[in-house]
């Protein structure tokens, strides 16, 4: 085994430097205190410990104590929907550890989530922090601009040197949102890869990500206070996968973190950041630690006969070493069990059953409401739909799509990825494009795709758009302004596209998979209580299914306009809000804390 790095000291990262301390910033989250505030304290304590009696032990919060939900953001954009904001029996000091967070860098749906639930929590009396890189790209650096420079510079010890690192922070939120910067975050392309396909350097840029989630609960006084020893880390896909790895093999034996948890949260686990084992000692940990991260292919897997299939596995590693599990969906949380979506992991994911829950996720209503939002050039409500006619007609007339009311226009939002079904489309399209229908495409990713899009778009001018690109206030006019959204996708561990669709009165056509299945209410015009239902969920994913599902939805929208406003409203009326997801994470967080962290 080649020479690994020295046993890392935790909380030393941060080299002894003679510069002066960082200026404080205006304001950030002060640690979770009991309702007499800061008064109450015994002002006599060092800093530390405040922190850490404050932080420690989690503190009862009383309740019912605003009259309004303020559900968002700077004061402009608060939503006032009547409700009363409801906050935690129990709070914790949270870290959120992410490759991607809206709307400083988005790629996809671990962009949304990674925006709004830290927000949610926060709203609910925790302390949370968000650790994410900075990115800088030359076009979306804006969105750091009020990132302030902390100072606090440590040194992480892998990948055969020391590399430095540095945190950004801004308090926006009543989220601590904490950019670690590093040379390897700046460069052209998107945040994973370029048109040549994915970073050769990923597996370095996010082992500098993990270690540095590790180090900044320790080292960074936000608002003059760390946040200690005792958080809650929520470690989201691969990228952060090596979180639970380090404070097991690298700080729990120094006796640091003792008292914390981590919660692997799996958004996709078709990315597991899979790299050859020769890597291993790259990562800074000790050599009996390989274990944990090894992962042999199957043999049907290998390149040549010599290959044995030996690599390290960032995401097995944490399905290893995290003290709780949790899947965005209930669905995905036993197809990820299963031979045909455990993608690999489903024996070792069902050997940790008892830890392994399933979370649907929640939409950020300040972005994705049509009385509000700012990307739609009309508003609307359930009771009041005149505007979503108003969005179609702009839509098809921004589309340069004939302006017609009776048409039913079809719409899909999306990466153009396998495991979203665009293939499936594909093959159905020469027999859509027969019927009186409209159909626009937004989405990037396969070039081939990209390509087929282009082409059906120059074949069917009057009826088909393929929006080649990633475009947010698109993505809003196009939820918007369709009747109906269609996700085929193999499989989709929560799916947010059909979420957003339904607040939109957009009527989902989709797989019945994962969270899709989980989320969609089959339309049954002879219910109970009447016709129920927001949409269509059909299985098994066939194009024969598919396309005979879509005629259905179809006819059902020109023949059946009474039903049709039914499945629009209510779709509108579902409450897919953050704060009951982040309610079911408080139970999680609730019996983390209850059973003894992972050692080895
Ligand atoms: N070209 C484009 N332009 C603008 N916006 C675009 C776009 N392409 C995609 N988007 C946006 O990206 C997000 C996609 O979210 P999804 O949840 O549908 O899928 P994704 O597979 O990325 O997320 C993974 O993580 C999420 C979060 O847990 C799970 O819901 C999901 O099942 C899982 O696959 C949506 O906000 C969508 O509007």
């Amino acid at each position: 085994m080649p020479q690994l790095a020295p046993p890392l000291v935790p909380g030393s990262l941060a080299p002894p430097r003679d510069e002066p301390e960082p200026a404080r910033e205006p304001a950030s989250t002060p640690p979770p205190v009991p309702d007499g505030g800061l008064g109450d304290l015994d002002l006599g304590l060092e800093l530390e410990e405040i922190a850490e009696n404050s932080i420690n032990n989690t503190v009862v919060v009383e309740s019912e104590q605003d009259s309004k939900i303020m559900v968002g953001k700077e004061q402009e954009s608060e939503i006032m929907v009547g409700k009363e904001q409801a906050r935690a029996k129990v709070t914790h000091s949270i870290v959120f550890v992410t490759g991607e967070a809206s709307p400083y860098a988005k790629s996809g749906g671990l962009g949304d989530v990674c925006g709004s639930l830290p927000v949610a929590l926060a709203a609910r009396g925790h302390r949370v922090m968000v650790v994410m890189p900075r990115y800088l790209n030359g076009t979306s650096d804006k969105n750091y601009a009020n990132a302030f420079y902390t100072k606090k510079h440590i040194r992480i010890p892998c990948f055969g040197g020391d590399h430095e690192v540095t945190f950004f922070h801004e308090y926006r939120d009543s989220v601590d949102w904490v950019f670690v910067d590093h040379p390897s975050y700046h460069r052209p392309g998107n945040l994973y890869g370029d048109k040549f396909g994915a970073y050769g350097d990923n597996q370095f840029r996010y082992t500098l990500l993990c270690y540095a989630a590790c180090e900044a609960p320790l080292v960074l006084e936000l608002g003059g206070y760390i946040y200690g020893q005792n958080c809650m880390f929520v470690v989201n896909d691969w990228h952060a996968s090596l979180v639970p790895v380090l404070l097991a093999a690298k700080y729990r034996p120094f006796g640091v973190y003792k008292d914390s948890r981590s919660i692997l949260v799996i958004h996709n686990l078709a990315h597991q950041g899979v790299e050859p084992a020769s890597t291993y000692p790259d990562l800074g940990l000790p050599p009996e630690w390989y274990g944990a991260l090894e992962w042999v292919f199957p043999e049907w897997a290998r390149r040549h006969a010599l290959d044995k299939g030996e690599a390290v596995n960032f995401l097995k590693g944490a399905v290893v070493t995290a003290d709780r599990i949790v899947t965005v969906s209930k669905g995905y949380s036993w197809e990820v069990t299963t031979a045909e979506g455990g993608q690999g992991l489903d024996e070792l994911l069902s050997s940790r059953k008892s830890v392994l829950n399933g979370i649907v996720n929640g939409i950020d209503i300040n972005d994705w409401n049509p009385a509000t939002d700012e990307h739609i050039p009309y508003h609307y409500s359930a009771d009041d739909l005149s505007g979503k006619a108003k969005c179609k007609a702009a839509l098809q007339k921004e589309l340069g799509l004939p302006i017609r009311p009776d048409v039913p226009l079809i719409g899909f939002i999306g990466r153009l990825d396998y495991q979203k079904g665009i293939d499936l489309i594909k093959l159905i399209m020469p027999n859509l494009m027969r019927e009186d229908i409209q159909f626009v495409m937004l989405g990037s990713g396969d070039q081939e795709l990209e390509d087929w899009m282009r082409s059906t778009e120059s074949n069917f001018r009057d009826k088909f758009r393929g929006w080649v690109g990633f475009s947010v206030p698109v993505s809003h006019r196009i939820t918007a302004g369709c009747d109906i959204l269609l996700m085929p996708s193999r499989f989709e561990p929560c799916g947010l596209n059909q979420l957003y669709a339904m607040q939109y009165g957009t009527v989902p056509v989709v797989h019945a998979t994962g969270g899709l299945r989980d989320t969609v209410e089959n339309f049954n015009p002879f219910g109970d209580n009447g016709e129920q239902g927001t949409g269509w969920a059909f299985a098994p994913l066939t194009t024969e299914n598919m396309l005979w599902t879509l005629r259905t939805a179809i006819s059902t929208y020109r023949e059946h306009k009474s039903s049709w406003e039914g499945l629009m409203k209510r779709g509108m009326s579902k409450d897919f809000t953050w704060d009951h997801a982040a309610e079911q994470y408080e139970q999680i967080f609730q019996w983390a804390f209850i059973d003894q962290p992972y050692v080895r």
